[in-house]
């Protein structure tokens, strides 16, 4: 049995992914971590009958009251920092699920598992169909060196670029950096209207009403055009299976691994 705990379990994907775990035959929900819910019952407030799950406020209460062997983060990255490296300290291992975590962040945390011989398991994105846009693009990128990312989102994302995005880039850079055809010294207007740079890929972040989630790398050749893009409907439900996938493969490794498909076969 994998002792569960998560924090955000109440929010709009944790509380899916809780139900999963609870649902879940070799999973135990120990606890859950939430400001607006402390001290309730997560069993009362998602509907589970009498299931006495104690939600918590603060990690470092979760970690004196309950037992766990893996935290599953899906809060906001200011409060996932001190989580994160909380629990590894204290020999937890953690699934990531909370976008806007930067490379320097990811570096303190490889560091941090390293050193407390813990892991990591960092998905910018647990929905299968989103694994698949990523592999493709890697596909692509090996062939075509020019490409950017496009990423959309419901008006009130609070992170930019979103983890999917971060995720992308880094990885696509990992198979080639894209031309840049005009240099920022070059560039004659507004320098911000190209985009973030990140790992030298150009990322564009739009934040609208009436958008989900959507991403998107565009690749371009003289003469053709390639673009590949998902498309998330409203339901948090297409990251279930993939939380579920993480919770059971983090203890499979040691230190820091990012992307699902990082424990997936293909
Ligand atoms: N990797 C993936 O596949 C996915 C990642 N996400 C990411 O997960 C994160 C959460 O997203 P949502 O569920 O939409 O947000 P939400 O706002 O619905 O839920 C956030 C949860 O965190 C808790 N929380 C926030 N601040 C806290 C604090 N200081 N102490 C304790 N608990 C606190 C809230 O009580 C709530 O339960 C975001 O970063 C989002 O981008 C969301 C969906 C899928
Ligand atoms: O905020 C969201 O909703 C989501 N966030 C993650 C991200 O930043 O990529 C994953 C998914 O896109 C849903």
């Amino acid at each position: 049995m994998i002792k569960v705990c998560i924090a955000g379990g109440t929010g709009w994907a944790g509380s899916e992914l809780s139900k999963g775990v609870f649902n879940n035959p070799n999973m135990t929900l120990v606890g859950a971590l939430s400001r607006k819910h402390k001290g309730e019952n997560l069993g009362d407030v998602l509907n589970f009958g009498s299931a006495n799950i104690p939600i918590f406020g603060d990690i470092e209460t979760a970690l004196k009251e309950i037992d766990f062997d893996v935290l599953v983060d899906y809060t906001k990255p200011t409060i996932a920092m001190k989580n994160i490296i909380s629990c590894l300290k204290k020999g937890k291992n953690v699934v990531i699920g909370t976008s806007g975590l930067t490379d320097e962040d990811y570096s303190e945390i490889e560091k941090t598992a390293d050193e407390n011989n813990t892991s990591v398991l960092a998905v910018g994105n647990f929905a299968i169909t989103v694994v698949l846009l990523q592999k493709f693009s890697e596909m692509a990128a090996k062939y075509i060196p020019n490409f950017e990312i496009i990423d959309y989102a419901h008006e009130d994302k609070i992170d930019a670029p979103s983890g999917t995005a971060r995720e992308l880039a880094y990885r696509l850079s990992k198979v080639q950096k894209p031309n840049q055809y005009v240099t920022e010294e070059e560039l004659i207007g507004e320098k911000a209207s190209r985009g973030a740079n990140l790992n030298e890929v150009q990322v564009h972040s739009v934040r609208l009403p009436g958008h989900v989630i959507s991403i998107e790398t565009i690749f371009g050749l003289k003469d053709e055009k390639l673009s590949i893009r998902h498309d998330s409907g409203a339901s948090a439900e297409p990251y279930v299976k993939g939380g579920l996938l993480a919770i059971e493969k983090v203890s499979t490794f040691k230190g820091l691994k990012r992307g699902l498909d990082s424990v997936m076969e293909f």
